[in-house]
């Protein structure tokens, strides 16, 4: 995996959205559409707030989520509720493609089939262009968590977790479909996610980023988030 290594979050948000829009554009140049899924938690947000003020054809930009957690629609607690926070007066929510988890459905199994079925209608291959990933302080990534059975899911691209983490159960992509991705980009920042940064660059199976395909993986941090590695 490739890591560039900046001073502060902030840097790490602007280059992480820097290198998103020549991407986009790039990927609608040649194949007329570009599809990527974003993450949730913290990070993400100052990221897309740059990102969604780019001059880019947003009509052919598909954005999916990588994970949700199973909360009322417009809960601050949503990842969908911030990132449209994060994209609002910008002037894109109009034009671009977004997809919500159905955590709220009645039949949560069937909201992850209708989500996977989603992806595949809309990439016509399944395979997503990029993938955006954070990480926690615990190694997790998505919402596969550390001991959640969710891990181990590899007959189903999209699944629920198994338990509730962080005071919530949670919709999220897994391994079969994170991995298939053209690419995946880390942002991560944060002196708390130090020691799990190290484990990932080190390919570490025992956490739940370590299995992350690196192939084609670029990670964008801060220097606290990688002091251990130089
Ligand atoms: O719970 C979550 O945490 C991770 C990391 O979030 P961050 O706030 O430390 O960036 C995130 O990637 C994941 O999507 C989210 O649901």
């Amino acid at each position: 995996m490739k890591t560039e290594i900046y001073s502060t979050a902030d840097e790490v948000a602007q280059k992480a959205a820097e290198y998103l829009e020549a991407k986009i554009r790039e990927t609608i140049n040649t194949k007329g559409s570009f599809s990527m899924a974003i993450s949730g938690g913290r990070t993400p947000w100052e990221m897309l707030k740059i990102l969604s003020k780019a001059h880019l054809r947003w009509t052919k930009v598909n954005i999916f989520q990588v994970d949700e957690r199973i909360a009322p629609d417009g809960h601050l607690d949503r990842n969908l509720t911030q990132l449209f926070k994060s994209i609002e007066g910008s002037g894109i929510v109009t034009k671009v493609n977004i997809f919500p988890m159905h955590v709220i459905s009645e039949d949560p199994e069937e909201a992850c089939l209708d989500y996977a079925k989603t992806i595949l209608e809309i990439t016509g291959d399944g395979i997503l262009d990029l993938v955006h990933l954070g990480m926690g302080a615990d190694g997790h990534t998505a919402s596969l968590v550390p001991g959640d059975k969710v891990c181990e899911i590899k007959d189903q691209n999209v699944a629920i977790t198994f338990d509730p983490y962080q005071g919530r159960k949670r919709m999220t992509l897994t391994y079969p479909l994170i991995n298939q991705a053209r690419e995946i980009l880390w942002v991560i920042t944060g002196e708390e996610k130090a020691e799990m940064v190290e484990r990932l660059l080190n390919e570490d199976y025992s956490i739940p980023a370590g299995k992350v395909n690196q192939e084609n993986a670029l990670a964008l941090l801060d220097q606290p988030a990688a002091k251990l590695i130089g």
